[in-house]
């Protein structure tokens, strides 16, 4: 990766969120040369922004940004404040992420308002209008996703002088490397924030670099994966992890000529995971793949382990490969574009990790404050960071034990015999992580009701899930259908009545012949009447 002291550090963010009085103190700090794009601009043309709207209109502004953008997305070593709508160009920020790592300024709206009233140095033009207060609302809900690409830094109650040391330690961060040392291909977990951009030199790939990803997050940061040859998009959505969907690929992979010279980085939830590994372990006997989870179920859970399936029409995951990764890059700072329900789903996996072997990671669960409201984590990226660097380690531990799941990788099933069930029954309504949360306190409830553990688990249990707003109870699903799906999916991986149970946090162990009364008991006592 491109060493920070020559790595560009780049300022996005709405107006009046700091990026100028920011940058300035940066670039002191750093004794590095400072740009602002609206300076250079009106420097170079001799009159002021809301003169250029007026003279020449807003595209002719927008073309003078892109050039700009092209010519300092070559420069590095700079601190660059750049236009309030610039990042918002997937081109320019293409050029821009290159070589800089970008930071996203945000305030809400009234703070914005509050600002730019008191600056009387600066005259915004896209602010002249009757109602300042409504148009930034406007502007900010349109603009609202394209932001969301870039690491945030809520700046609402720091001054200038604090944003700028907080961002410092940002930017001074460097992403942690876990070692996942299977027996046959040992590899890397890079986590870290900010890191999309650097995945060719993190990875270190030299010949040609294929992203595979869905709709969804190539729309978010297709532009953001710095030096790639070629995107293929795939359809968002489980319905699609089918031999159709691979065909589809091999077909565009051959048209380009992909060769075994090649690599392929899957960018995207388990689904892309799954379908872009599985590609990777079939195209021509096997091309290199890099795994670049975007979810946090992917990050904490599915990439590690080199696991990937398609689905049958008979069934779900029917066809797969192990396919180990030459690195898995996790950028925590996708997960901030991540939507509420998918960002706790992920949290089910992570506290199950933690039941499995580590309390402390689920003492950090319950300290957090891992809401998220408007598209913004309360918590810092910081905290995440270390969160899923510690459930990563758990899963790695296990996987490193056990790499071709024949024992102990058994116990990362926690919860999920009752888990695949839920699903099933719901018609796949209720989403993976939710039915694992309510899969882990079935199985703490079973775990208690046959004696291995006392009941203050679950009680336990049930308040970490709930702080983080995961479901305890199952809604009102049928007892007898649950069971009749448990026992299918017990015969497809030949083993009837075989649980992961828990004795205590950090002690899950397999259980067979569970009774199936005991299992029914269970089933009746955290369901929750249908009306
Ligand atoms: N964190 C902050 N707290 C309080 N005031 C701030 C903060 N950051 C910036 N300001 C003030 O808000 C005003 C706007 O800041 P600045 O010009 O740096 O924003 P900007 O993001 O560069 O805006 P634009 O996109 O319009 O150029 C300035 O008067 C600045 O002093
Ligand atoms: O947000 C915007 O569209 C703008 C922000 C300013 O930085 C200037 O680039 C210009 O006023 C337009
Ligand atoms: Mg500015």
């Amino acid at each position: 990766m491109q060493k920070n002291d020559k790595q560009n550090i780049v300022l996005t963010g709405f107006m009046g969120t700091g990026k100028t009085s920011v940058g300035k103190r940066l670039a002191s700090e750093l004794n590095r040369k400072f740009v602002d794009t609206d300076e250079l601009i009106q420097e170079r043309q001799g009159i002021s922004i809301p003169e250029i709207f007026r003279q020449h209109g807003e595209a002719a502004f927008r073309k003078m940004e892109s050039d700009i953008a092209r010519e300092l997305g070559q420069q590095e070593g700079l601190v660059i404040s750049t236009g309030g709508r610039l990042m918002l160009d997937p081109a320019n920020a293409a050029a821009l992420s290159q070589k800089g790592r970008v930071f996203c300024l945000v305030a809400t709206p009234q703070e914005i308002l509050s600002r730019i009233k008191k600056d009387k140095e600066h005259t915004r033009p896209l602010l002249e209008v009757p109602n300042p207060s409504e148009h930034i609302v406007e502007l900010l809900k349109e603009r609202q996703q394209g932001y969301n690409r870039f690491q945030k830094i809520i700046t609402d109650d720091k001054d200038p002088a604090e944003v700028t040391s907080h961002l410092l330690d940002m930017f001074r961060e460097h992403p942690k490397r876990i070692s996942i040392d299977h027996p046959a291909h040992p590899y890397d977990y890079v986590v870290g924030s900010g890191i999309l951009p650097f995945v060719r030199q993190l990875a270190e790939v030299p010949g040609p670099l294929v992203v595979i990803t869905d709709t969804t997050v190539n729309e978010l940061y297709g532009q953001s994966c710095g030096e790639v040859d070629h995107i293929i998009t795939i359809p968002v959505g489980n319905q699609h992890k089918t031999l159709a969907t691979v065909q589809d690929i091999y077909d565009q992979l051959l048209d380009i000529g992909f060769d075994r010279s090649g690599t392929i980085m899957a960018l995207g939830g388990s689904v892309v995971g799954d379908i872009a590994g599985f590609v990777a372990a079939t195209y021509m006997r096997g091309v290199n793949l890099i795994q670049c989870p975007t979810s946090l179920l992917a990050m904490a859970d599915t990439c590690i382990g080199g696991k990937t399936s398609i689905d049958l029409a008979r069934g779900k995951n029917l066809i797969g490969a192990f396919k180990q990764p030459s690195v898995v890059i996790a950028d925590i700072a996708l997960l901030q574009s991540l939507p509420h329900r998918e960002f706790i789903s992920g949290m089910a996996e992570v506290i199950k990790h933690g039941l499995i072997a580590d309390s402390d990671l689920l003492e950090k669960v319950i300290n957090g404050d891992w809401h998220t409201e408007a598209a913004t984590l309360h918590t810092s990226l910081f905290e995440l960071q270390a969160l899923v660097a510690q459930a990563i380690q758990v899963k790695v531990s296990i996987v490193r034990e056990d790499p071709m799941d024949r024992g102990i990788r058994f116990s990362l099933n926690l919860g999920h015999t009752f888990a695949h069930a839920i699903e099933q029954v719901s018609g796949y309504t209720i989403r993976h992580g939710e039915a694992v949360a309510m899969g882990l306190v079935a199985s703490v409830n079973l775990s208690a009701r046959l004696g291995h553990c006392g009941a203050d688990l679950q009680q336990r249990l049930e308040t970490v899930l709930a702080g983080v707003g995961l479901p305890v109870r199952i809604p009102g699903l049928s007892t007898e259908e649950l069971l009749k799906a448990m026992e299918n999916d017990k015969k497809r991986v030949g083993k009837i009545n075989r649980f992961v149970l828990l004795g205590k946090i950090g002690q899950p162990f397999t259980a067979d012949n569970v009774d199936t009364r005991a299992v029914i008991d269970t089933l009746k006592e955290i369901t929750t009447s249908s009306d």
